[in-house]
């Protein structure tokens, strides 16, 4: 035969498939207690989703809730169990590369369930960026800013201890705009906190409060005019209702932002019809991922809210893919509060995120552009070692 026309071994790579899908729960404390409306959290529970790859790559998403299931439909451990017993089938053997394709597999036969999705949508963007040599950010449309301004929440539930410990962030030229979590207390009494905190900041500072939807809509008219007096700039999610959000909205001198009612595009176009609030709350896992994210984005922007990179107080992971995300966004008019790694007292990545000059870097590595220390997630797994160790001979 003539050599030139043999046939040649094959040289088209083949596409990376994903093998296996692992998760595990981290327990971690938390610096002090944080106490919102909804509950007062003692220590963050993260729920880390491991996505390896035919080509030996592994991607890496989370999904974290606030006060377990005080917060939402999903625990940590509710997404752990239907990672592994419904959405790893659907994954296993499927093309790692089709991000898009694969989330869409998924959203057939799994319903609701948004911030697993957003765990594992991450781990897949994390694991194709690692394969391309690109930032997360770049799949995602390509970022537009590398560093993101980051509030603080004051949640002690004590106003001097507030007020120290805003003042401590101002001289660490870590965070110059604080969230104040209101609404567990009589309205008179929170309305003092707020006024006592601005007062003591001043000028140096710009404060908010979130109500974690504890206010009925009667409060609700009493404390946004008390707010505003009190030099307030923006009042989230005081009311459950939409239709309340709604009266409520541009009544006062302050912004009104929704966060619990926005749980991804469908919600964002219908609060945008109504004119129910003046800024959203993005939250990644709210919204059921970074894709949703940008859809959510794009709706405000077109009907001209403003947007807040919002947190479900997550670890370095969702903290990340939710900077990536809002790196890309044309409009951020309200920044972000990107702050959970510093909630935590335990560092779980070998290189820790760098938070200066009030703001976060966003990484410019590939993928999420981090790397986890292995040795601490083992330590912190709810049966790792720690659990071990620490607990007193004898008891099992
Ligand atoms: O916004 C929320 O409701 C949840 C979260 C964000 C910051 C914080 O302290 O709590
Ligand atoms: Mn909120």
């Amino acid at each position: 035969m003539n050599q030139s026309f043999a046939p040649l071994a094959s040289t088209t790579t083949a596409t990376p498939v994903i093998t296996r899908v692992e998760t595990v729960i981290l327990d971690l404390p938390t610096i002090r207690p944080h106490k919102l409306s909804v509950a007062t959290m003692n220590g963050q529970v993260l729920m880390l989703v491991r996505v390896h790859c035919s080509d030996g790559i592994v991607g890496v998403g989370e999904g974290t809730t606030i006060g377990g299931l005080a917060y939402g439909g999903e625990s940590p451990e509710s997404m752990k169990t239907n990672i592994d017993t419904w959405f790893a089938p659907l994954m296993i053997g499927q093309d790692a590369t089709r991000v898009q394709s694969l989330m869409a597999r998924i959203g057939r036969m799994v319903r609701e369930n948004r911030f697993s999705k957003s765990a594992v949508e991450t781990a897949l963007l994390d694991a194709h960026g690692r394969r391309l040599g690109l930032p997360v950010s770049e799949l995602l449309g390509g970022r537009r800013r590398d560093r993101l301004p980051v509030a603080w929440t004051l949640a002690s539930g004590d106003t001097a201890r507030d007020i120290a410990e805003a003042e401590r962030m101002l001289d660490l030229r870590r965070h110059c705009v604080f969230k104040l979590k209101i609404g567990a207390r009589a309205l008179r009494e929170d309305i003092t906190h707020v006024a006592a905190i601005g007062q003591a900041l001043g000028e140096r500072a710009s404060i908010r409060v979130d109500v974690n939807m504890a206010w009925s809509e009667g409060e609700a008219a009493f404390g946004m005019a008390a707010l505003a007096d009190a030099g307030c700039l923006l009042v989230e999610q005081p009311v459950a209702s939409s239709a309340a959000m709604g009266r409520l909205v541009r009544r006062f001198p302050i912004a009104l932002m929704a966060d619990e009612s926005l749980t991804g595009p469908e919600s964002a176009f219908e609060i945008a019809r109504v004119q129910g609030a003046d800024v959203y709350a993005v939250k990644l896992e709210q919204s059921g991922g970074a894709f949703n994210a940008l859809r959510v984005a794009a709706i405000a922007d077109a009907a001209g809210i403003g947007l807040y990179g919002g947190t479900m107080l997550e670890g370095a992971v969702g903290t990340v893919i939710s900077a990536h995300t809002f790196s890309t966004f044309a409009n951020l008019q309200w920044g972000t509060e990107l702050f959970g790694p510093l909630l935590l007292t335990e560092e779980i990545l070998t290189e820790p995120l760098d938070y200066s000059d009030f703001e976060l870097t966003v990484p410019a590595g590939p993928g999420l552009g981090l790397s986890l220390d292995e040795d601490r997630v083992a330590f912190f797994s709810r049966d790792g070692l720690r659990k071990t160790i620490s607990l007193p001979r004898g008891v099992v």
